[in-house]
């Protein structure tokens, strides 16, 4: 098995899957990244040990009872369900893009139009979700995945409750759960209450967190935090609009009578504007409906004679491997990636290795009806056919070898593949807008392409950041003016000086301004004031100013025009006043041969030598948890990384370009994980973060304070 942590732990996937990092830690097990060998796509694993769930061992059944029969664009596929003697392995689709709260993380708060693209995937995921009968139940911000192209993704059904379809709204339930910070009030007080208003409540509470950039209900004490959530007293910032008042009104209502219902959300003018129609939330991912050219590729590796005898087989939907097989390969077809498997079966040793998964019954009948055919029949005959590779002792990279060796071969006779479809693109550049878009209250981007500055600025003078610099309109570096250094926290975004503001705090100084309290409870006094308003103005910061023009300042060459750098500053001239036909050409030929160096050190470089670099990101997409920063060196980043953990007296361990660290806090330990990761799109260091366990928001809190002491 590969890499880190993989080893022989994971027996039950040699063959099949390659483990790699951990994505997350939940209270129920690591998620781990994989690779679905068949078909190279990336899969996300959920790897749970039933010795250590004990009791919530009904957990596991509910989520995978609701992720087999939920099936919907705005939820994550359950692509595969093993069970061991030990372990339980959910495999799922991978998403990419990490939490979505990630991209509050760097932007402080969202603008109403992005908030609203996200929250409309929400309320489609919730609407469907209730109308199969479901209540999820655990809504926070922890549970919403991106997908690279920005779509949301709903995960974690453990928690939910089921009642007859249609039911939903009629069904009382009495267990209380989910995270206290976005439980309803008939929750905490033990009331019965229905699934589908507690959703909307933790709804009106994400909502909150998106535009606002914190928790509505908030305190250090939990019984104090609990009467505040009953009381549904909250600050109301004034840069919120109206329209975004009122529906966060509607949703925190603390009678759940009174509370906006998900229909009436699905047409609701704030989630409508500017997309002048109702939330189109049934499924596009209909279980009957398979796709025939996937259908017609597995039938070939599977040998089922005809493309709709596969189809009834994958209809049957027996998440084994051939339904992760199956979905493996829609993605790929969707991202317009070849769609191929090897023309025979390779997968005796896998054949062998799924023997160990129990057959015998368990505490989940119904699973294990389906683990009985957990590939086991197909593979015997595989066995038979296979004429190359997987002998008895074969090794899985054997295996992924000779796939891979396939895969080549059938490359060029491969399915003729739909050239890019417009919407795709559009949806792609879409994303790519999303994810360099500022925030218009924060001027801060997760990957402000244009703040990041052109390798000159990155050059500067990476020790002495404080002194945040801009660029005027003929490209000069200036210095920001003084009031931006002395005020608030300042720190580099490339080239340009950003504020940063961290997340709002809402401390109680007596007064009881733009507090609102739903109309059904008194309001509390003096609970929720703003703290340093005034650095929270909205405003046209310096940053704002100068991103545009970054844009201008020429690309160099390597690292040493670059490094040429002055003090002044001065060396930045804009792109016009140098560029003659001559330079362009002298450019041309340096930047190509630069690649072919590149390429040439990559195929000679041995593989651990590789790894000693740190990863070289080469586009924008995945970037939404990667914050810029104005170093050129990785060591240097690295080391101020370590300086601040030492400072914050955080816990750490450095393995290569990654860093854990973890702090305490009254919900338990939190665990961030820091990667100097090289950007290749503006020749600079930036850090890709990640929550691996614990509170998203002590999370943002840790993050904000690390790029800040770093002044990354
Ligand atoms: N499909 C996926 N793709 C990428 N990352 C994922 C995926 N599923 C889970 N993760 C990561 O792993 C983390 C834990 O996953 P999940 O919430 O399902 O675990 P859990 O043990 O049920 O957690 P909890 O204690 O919140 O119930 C997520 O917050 C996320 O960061």
């Amino acid at each position: 098995m590969s890499s880190s942590g993989g080893g022989g732990k994971y027996e039950v996937l040699q063959g099949y899957y390659a483990v790699h990092d951990e994505l997350g830690s939940g209270g129920f097990g690591k998620v781990r990244l994989a690779t679905h060998l068949l078909t190279n796509q990336k899969v996300a694993i959920k790897i749970i040990d039933k010795k250590q769930i004990g009791h919530d061992l009904p957990r596991v059944k509910t989520e995978m009872d609701a992720l087999r029969n939920l099936s919907h664009q705005n939820i994550c596929r359950l692509y595969h369900y093993i069970e061991t003697e030990e372990k339980f392995y959910i495999v799922m689709e991978y998403c990419s893009g990490g939490e979505m709260f990630d991209y509050i993380v760097r932007k402080e708060r969202l603008e109403e139009s992005e908030a609203r693209h996200f929250f409309r995937q929400l309320v489609s995921a919730i609407a469907y979700v209730h109308s199969q009968g479901y209540a999820h139940r655990d809504l926070k911000p922890e549970n919403l995945l991106l997908t690279e192209d920005l779509h949301l993704k709903l995960i974690d059904f453990g928690l939910c409750a089921k009642t007859e379809k249609g039911n939903i709204d009629k069904h009382h339930l009495d267990t209380c759960c989910g995270s206290p910070a976005y439980a309803a009030p008939e929750l905490i007080q033990g009331l019965p209450y229905k699934g589908n208003e507690a959703d909307v409540w933790s709804m009106g509470i994400l909502l909150y967190t998106l535009l606002v950039g914190a928790l509505p209900f908030e305190d250090d004490n939990m019984q104090a935090m609990y009467r505040k959530i009953q009381h549904g007293s909250y600050y109301e910032p004034e840069w919120l609009t109206p329209m975004s008042r009122q529906l966060l009104r509607s949703m925190l209502q603390v009678a759940p009578e009174r509370r906006i219902t998900v229909k009436r959300l699905l047409e609701h003018e704030w989630l409508t504007h500017k997309y002048m129609q109702p939330i189109k939330w049934t499924t596009i991912y209909d279980k009957n409906f398979i796709d025939r050219d996937v259908a017609r590729v597995m039938s070939r590796y599977y040998g089922v004679e005809t493309t709709d005898k596969m189809i009834e087989k994958i209809k049957e939907w027996p998440f084994d491997y051939m339904t992760a097989t199956y979905y493996s390969l829609l993605s790929r077809k969707r991202r317009n990636e070849e769609i191929v498997l090897p023309l025979n079966r390779h997968a005796k040793v896998a054949n062998q290795n799924m023997k160990q998964i129990l057959c015998s019954p368990t505490i989940h009948a119904s699973l294990d009806q389906n683990l009985d055919k957990s590939g086991l029949e197909d593979e015997e005959e595989e066995v038979s056919t296979s004429s190359s590779g997987g002998g008895a002792g074969s090794s899985e990279e054997n295996l992924k070898n000779t796939n891979v060796n396939v895969v080549m071969r059938k490359k060029k006779q491969a399915q003729v593949i739909k050239p890019l479809s417009p919407e795709r693109d559009k949806k792609l550049s879409y994303a790519n807008a999303m994810l360099t878009m500022q925030s218009q209250f924060t001027g801060l981007s997760p990957i402000s392409l244009k703040n990041f500055g052109s390798p000159i600025s990155a050059h500067k003078d990476p020790i002495t950041p404080t002194r945040g610099y801009s660029l005027n309109r003929d490209g000069q570096l200036g210095g920001t003016s003084d009031n931006k250094e002395n005020t608030g926290y300042s720190y580099r975004v490339g080239a340009a000086s950003c504020k940063v503001r961290g997340p709002l705090k809402i401390e109680d100084d007596g007064t009881r301004r733009s507090v609102y309290t739903t109309p059904n409870r008194p309001a509390l006094r003096g609970l929720f004031s703003p703290a340093g308003d005034e650095r929270r103005q909205r405003s046209k910061s310096t940053e704002r100013s100068s991103s545009g023009l970054t844009g201008g300042s020429p690309i160099s060459i390597g690292s040493s025009t670059s490094g040429g750098a002055n003090e002044s500053g001065d060396i930045r001239t804009p792109r016009g006043r140098t560029k003659t036909p001559h330079t362009r050409f002298t450019k041309r030929v340096f930047t190509s041969l630069e690649r072919k160096k590149e390429k040439l050190i990559t195929l000679l470089t041995p593989r651990k030598l590789q790894r000693d670099s740190p990863q070289v990101l080469k586009n924008v997409k995945n970037m939404v948890n990667v914050s810029m920063t104005a170093y050129t060196s990785p060591e240097d980043v690295r080391d101020e990384l370590v300086k601040v953990f030492e400072q914050e007296k955080m816990k750490f361990e450095t393995n290569g370009w990654k860093l854990v660290a973890h702090k305490e806090s009254k919900h338990g330990w939190m665990s961030v994980e820091l990667e100097v990761v090289k950007v290749q799109i503006c020749d600079t260091v930036g850090i890709r973060r990640k929550r691996l366990k614990g509170d998203a928001f002590l999370y943002k809190k840790v993050c904000e304070r690390i790029l800040q002491l770093g002044r990354f």
